[in-house]
């Protein structure tokens, strides 16, 4: 059953000897700016390896949710916790791909450098375990990402689908226990959406961390969600994608008929036009 808490989830999860601790846990968490509340009451914990998608139209305060959890923003109510600390900045367990913006005062860099600040960026001057190893691991993120060939140019002289990747190298290179995505797939075609989605997902599935991915668009990561957190104009729903992407469910939250199709592995969501982009459209996820 889905509730707007994860006591439910946390129940049907398989049994372990010690309960697996949450790698980011918001208890009756409120974030509200002046008289507008974007969200309150909010529980959640997302263990290591569990893969949560965060949904929502445009100012849900989805990625004000993000910036609690990397300690930028402070909230109204309630507590935040991330890798068992209160959320903070600069903490070394955090992977953070931040939503493209077209101003990035990076972008003279090389793109292996701003690869390489994901490992030693929050300490500068002290590396890690020697220059060999830090090459090694800057070298792997690279390749992983498909970004090898241009990682020696300056970052401004990339595509944005090329910046993005470049982004993806950095949050995953420090190989985090907490991997905070903002809309990763954005500037992304087809073939790349699905190797960054699954590079997001290795790192929860093989290197147990707990990711936060918010999105506009969830059939591209629908075979790695765990869970979803859906967010509209302050109501939220937490719970599976089967639980919480139905007619019934989103026609609560946006207080309107909503219709969710489900077809060949993909969800089409229809209706609620004044919803933006919260919907999923059948086109498909590049156009978001
Ligand atoms: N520091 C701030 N002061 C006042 N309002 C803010 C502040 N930061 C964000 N907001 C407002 O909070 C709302 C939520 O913003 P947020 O960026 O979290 O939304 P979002 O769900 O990520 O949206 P989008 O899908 O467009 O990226 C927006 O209306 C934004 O203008």
């Amino acid at each position: 059953m889905m509730t707007t808490t994860d006591d439910d989830t946390a129940a049907a999860a398989p049994v372990s000897e010690t309960p697996p601790s949450a790698a980011v846990r918001l208890r009756s968490a409120r974030l509200s700016y002046g008289e507008r509340v974007l969200w309150d009451g909010l529980d959640l914990d997302v263990r290591r390896g569990e893969f949560v998608a965060v949904l929502g139209p445009n100012g849900s305060g989805k990625t004000s949710l993000l910036r609690v959890l990397l300690g930028l923003q402070r909230l109204s109510a309630g507590t935040v916790e991330v890798a068992g600390a209160p959320a903070r900045r600069g903490g070394r367990e955090i992977g953070y791909i931040p939503q493209q913006r077209g101003s990035d005062p990076l972008l003279t860099l090389r793109g292996r450098d701003l690869v390489g600040l994901g490992l030693d960026g929050h300490r500068w001057g002290l590396g890690l375990r020697g220059r060999g190893e830090r090459r090694r691991r800057v070298d792997a993120a690279l390749e992983a990402v498909g970004a090898s060939e241009y990682a020696r140019m300056p970052v401004g002289l990339l595509s944005g689908g090329e910046q993005q990747r470049l982004r993806v190298a950095q949050a995953l290179v420090g190989d985090p226990a907490v991997l905070l995505c903002d809309e990763p797939l954005l500037s992304l075609d087809l073939a790349r959406q699905r190797m960054v989605s699954r590079l997001i997902a290795q790192q929860a599935r093989e290197r147990d961390a707990a990711v936060v991915f918010v999105t506009h668009e969830i059939n591209p990561i629908l075979a790695w969600v765990d869970r979803v957190l859906y967010i509209v104009d302050g109501r939220f729903r937490i719970g599976t994608p089967d639980e919480v992407m139905t007619s019934q469910t989103l026609s609560e939250l946006y207080r309107t008929d909503v219709d969710v199709v489900r077809t060949r592995g993909r969800l089409l969501v229809v209706g609620a036009e004044d919803a933006g982009s919260g919907v999923h459209h059948p086109e498909g996820p590049e156009e978001s």
